[in-house]
């Protein structure tokens, strides 16, 4: 972890992170935690719509192809949605855990250029836990899941209560995603343990 920013290193009292005994099983496909989520919805038509998967312990893979309305420069994914992809991907570890938490910190390497119709495969682990800090990191790959690294990230989760989507989000989506008969979709809109 050398050369990221003190805020990212765990603590001294930090633990290793423990998998929920409901977590899906290594190899089950998580599918969209929320269907107007840029990262992963599929109501979202030029969203990532970012496939992630549970591994091994609290690890995640995920897929995202790079579309044309993902790009910045000419034929090249924007590093904004880079970003988006490394986020949504360690965002899904948190359902591994069976925490609510959001991003407070995420620090990202853009580490060669991708271009768009590259599929960018994802690894992401949770690291540490130290009371509501959730300590995790990512690498992105082009050219196949062992290819080479084109993006890397390390972030800083911090666990929240549900009423941190009720008293800040709008209430008309809050109301929508709250009134969803489907308990697991309610459930997972803010990833609370159902
Ligand atoms: C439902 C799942 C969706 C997943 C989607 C993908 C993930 C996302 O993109 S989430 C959206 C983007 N993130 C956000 O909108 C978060 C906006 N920020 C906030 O709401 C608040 O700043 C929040 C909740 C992160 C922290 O606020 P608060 O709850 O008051 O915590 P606070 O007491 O300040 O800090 C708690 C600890 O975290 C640390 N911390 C908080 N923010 C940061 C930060 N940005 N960098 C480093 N450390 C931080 C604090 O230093 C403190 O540490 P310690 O316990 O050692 O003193």
């Amino acid at each position: 972890m050398s050369g990221r920013t003190p805020s990212l290193t765990p603590p001294d009292d930090a633990t290793a992170p423990v998998r929920h005994p409901d977590a899906p099983p290594a190899g089950e496909l998580l599918g969209a935690h929320y269907a107007h989520c840029f990262g992963c919805g599929d109501a979202q038509p030029h969203g990532l719509q970012l496939q992630a998967r549970a591994a091994e312990g609290v690890a995640i893979t995920a897929e995202f192809t790079v579309k044309p309305e993902h790009q910045g420069a000419p034929g090249l994914a924007h590093g904004g949605v880079l970003a988006t992809a490394l986020d949504e991907t360690l965002g899904s570890l948190n359902w591994l855990l069976r925490a609510i938490a959001v991003t407070g910190r995420l620090e990202t390497d853009f580490v060669r250029p991708v271009p768009v119709d590259t599929v960018l495969y994802l690894e992401a682990e949770v690291t540490a836990v130290a009371g509501r800090k959730i300590y995790s990191t990512a690498v992105g790959r082009i050219g196949g899941p062992e290819g080479e690294i084109a993006v890397r990230a390390d972030a800083l989760f911090i666990e929240v209560k549900v009423d941190h989507f009720i008293d800040n989000g709008r209430p008309e989506e809050i109301n929508a995603a709250m009134s969803d008969p489907d308990q697991r979709r309610r459930a997972r809109a803010f990833e609370v343990n159902p």
